[in-house]
């Protein structure tokens, strides 16, 4: 079944802040995302996003700020809990177990949403077989079920990353440079792949990106982040006309647009 991006706000951060010592890292960020939607997060080194993530995903705890999942307040969680409320995550290096198969690791994906990693079923190979494999169908790797992780080209890999990711069918996925390391053709599936999961699901979808072609060819909205601080929220053509974005990057004129391929 497929889902359009909602109206209604899945996530809603309002006021965001945290500081290290001086450094005012993330200040008074507001944003809100909808189920479905995909919002790429952008700026420069250093303007706050992975202490954005960071926050959301109660690794960091806000100095000051409001993060709402359907309503109900994230800040103050540990991350497991947030977890399984329902916010996943994959990292710009993927996390997999190398001498694990590929159903085995997104079998383990699902012993960890069953509550199971420590139980009798810990050993992955006959947990939620059919379940694994369905999710691997989804993602494109089916065929590539039983040969282990480290054998996958690293496009593969993501992949994989991706199917442990929705196993345990997140509200709201947080992706920190899903593309950093894939090969362009690659680049490119795998966010069609992702924007299809959110769309069926109606997951939303917070990612940070370099590659602008990325991030111009698959947001929904593209929130731009400066030294902490909001600098622009919106529509992909509006923020890439937009004079203090285009000052941002590489310090253009106005009148010249920012192109698909600058990177951040
Ligand atoms: N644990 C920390 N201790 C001290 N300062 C930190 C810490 N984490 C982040 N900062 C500082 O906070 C600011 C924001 O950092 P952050 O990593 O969130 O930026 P970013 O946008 O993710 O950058 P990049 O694109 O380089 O990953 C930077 O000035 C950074 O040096």
């Amino acid at each position: 079944m497929s889902t359009e991006v909602s109206s209604q706000p899945l996530l809603s951060v309002r006021g965001l802040s945290k500081a290290f010592g001086g450094v005012l890292a993330v200040q008074g960020v507001d944003f809100d995302l909808a189920a479905g939607e995909m919002l790429a997060l952008i700026g420069p080194n250093g303007a706050g996003k992975s202490t954005t993530f960071n926050l959301i995903n109660g690794q960091l705890r806000a100095d000051a700020g409001s993060v709402r999942l359907q309503g109900q307040e994230l800040c103050g969680l540990a991350p497991r809990h947030i977890w399984r409320l329902g916010v996943g995550r994959t990292f710009q290096i993927a996390e997999t177990f190398g001498s694990l198969t590929v159903a085995e690791n997104v079998q383990m994906a699902l012993l960890s949403r069953d509550r199971r990693l420590w139980s009798p079923w810990r050993r992955a190979t006959h947990y939620q077989r059919a379940e694994a494999l369905a999710l691997l169908q989804r993602v494109g790797l089916a065929d590539q079920a039983e040969r282990p992780c480290a054998a996958l080209a690293y496009g593969d890999v993501k992949r994989v990353e991706l199917a442990m990711a929705v196993a345990h069918n997140p509200c709201l996925l947080l992706m920190d440079e899903p593309t950093a390391g894939t090969a362009p053709g690659e680049r490119h599936a795998l966010m069609a792949l992702t924007r299809g999961l959110a769309r069926e699901a109606g997951m939303g979808v917070l990612f940070t990106e370099h590659s602008m072609d990325v991030v111009f060819g698959y947001a929904d909205r593209v929130l731009v982040l400066a030294r902490g601080q909001t600098v622009a929220d919106g529509a992909p053509e509006s923020v890439r006309a937009d004079a203090r974005v285009q000052a941002l990057y590489l310090g253009r004129q106005a009148a010249e647009p920012l192109k698909a391929e600058d990177a951040a």
